[in-house]
């Protein structure tokens, strides 16, 4: 089976190409930009939203993943929407031309998330009705698409990952250390009891394959969309503690109470609204990213355990252990 990864040179798409390569498969990577180049993968250049970029690329392919979307904290509306939802009507055109059987697409546990606690949610909660930011708008559109083209020869199934880490991140480790080498990692928002899953990527990773080789005719899997999570909630602040201090960083020791930084959150989000005909600021502290901070937000993976015999093969201590070396460079020296 030749897989085509639509995103392949981006961080979660790079750990699938080089796993499906380990197990085996013959693997063509579409991308925007090349960030590797390995003798054994043909890398497609291109747009997905263009047809006569994709269509070469899916040539002798049975199965895509799509994993491309622009910077998750970009927040540029009209390109979340060209990519994350014209894109993907796209490439399910085009899948369907070239006589693709299956597609997964990598969604995001945020769909369902709009800024209150999530306690062990499952796949059945409803789409988010007021999504915090235009990438979880967009993720809701593009996942909806997905599983509606779900039929007896175009079989699609949607992943949801949630706050993925790990070796080459460039959003999660990269943004923490400059947060706190900025100075403005001295304090934690809210109480610092709030659980979160954070997936180590190759967990991640994990799911995707077992979704692909579990689609099929008469499959459960067909059509529905499954939490991947480590399956082990852990403290928002802990965690990032743990990256800090491992690149030998001080931890957030005093808390600042959470409406109040939410407040001031909303309020900055005004000004870069305001702002934006002049000057495109992109600031760390969102309304999202602060509740995403102090807000429970865990998932259920019982239903991918269930249905595709999904078990997290990295723990999150042994994968925060590998992160944490993988980003030595960017210790405090
Ligand atoms: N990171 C996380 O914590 C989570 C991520 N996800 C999902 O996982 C997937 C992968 O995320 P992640 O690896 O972090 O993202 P990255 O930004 O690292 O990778 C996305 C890749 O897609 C490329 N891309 C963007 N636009 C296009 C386009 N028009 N045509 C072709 N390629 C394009 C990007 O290129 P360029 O960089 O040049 O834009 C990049 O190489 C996404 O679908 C995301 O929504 C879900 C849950 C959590
Ligand atoms: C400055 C601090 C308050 C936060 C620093 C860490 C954050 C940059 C990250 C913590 C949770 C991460 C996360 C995502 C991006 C990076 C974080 C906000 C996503 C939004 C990426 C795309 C998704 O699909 C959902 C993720 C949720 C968790």
């Amino acid at each position: 089976m030749r897989f085509l990864v639509i995103g392949g040179c981006g961080f979660l798409g790079r750990h699938i190409v080089d796993e499906l390569l380990s197990r085996g498969f013959p693997v063509n990577v579409f991308d925007i930009r090349s960030t590797f180049d390995d003798g054994r993968v043909k890398i497609f250049l291109g747009d997905l939203c263009k047809k006569e970029d994709l269509m070469p690329a899916l040539e002798g392919v049975s199965a895509v993943i799509h994993c491309a979307t622009p910077p998750p904290l970009s927040n540029n509306r009209a390109l979340f929407h060209k990519v994350n939802h014209d894109g993907t009507l796209n490439i399910i055109a085009c899948c369907k031309e070239a006589g693709v059987k299956r597609m997964v697409l990598t969604s995001s546990a945020s769909v369902v998330y709009e800024g209150s606690d999530i306690k062990n949610g499952v796949e059945t909660m409803p789409y988010a009705s007021k999504p915090m930011d235009y990438y979880t708008e967009t993720k809701i559109l593009q996942e909806k698409v997905v599983l509606q083209a779900n039929s007896d020869d175009f079989y699609t199934v949607a992943v949801r990952p949630h706050g993925i880490f790990g070796p080459r991140d460039p959003h999660l480790v990269p943004t923490t250390v400059r947060t706190a080498q900025a100075g403005k990692m001295k304090f934690m928002i809210g109480n610092g009891e709030n659980l979160v899953d954070f997936t180590f990527v190759r967990n991640v990773v994990h799911g995707h394959i077992l979704a692909a080789e579990s689609l099929g005719p008469g499959s459960k899997v067909n059509g529905k969309a499954y939490h991947i999570t480590n399956d082990e909630p852990i403290y928002f602040w802990t965690f990032l503690s743990k990256i800090l201090v491992g690149l030998k960083y001080d931890a957030p020791k005093r808390h600042l109470p959470f409406t109040f930084i939410y407040f001031l959150a909303l309020i900055l989000n005004l000004f870069v609204f305001l702002l934006k005909p002049i000057k495109d600021i992109k600031p760390t502290f969102t309304p999202m990213t602060v509740c995403l901070a102090g807000t429970h937000h865990y998932y259920s993976s019982e239903a991918a355990k269930k249905d595709m015999g999904y078990r997290p093969i990295v723990s999150l201590d042994d994968g925060i252990e590998e992160t944490i070396r993988s980003f030595s460079h960017l210790s405090k020296k």
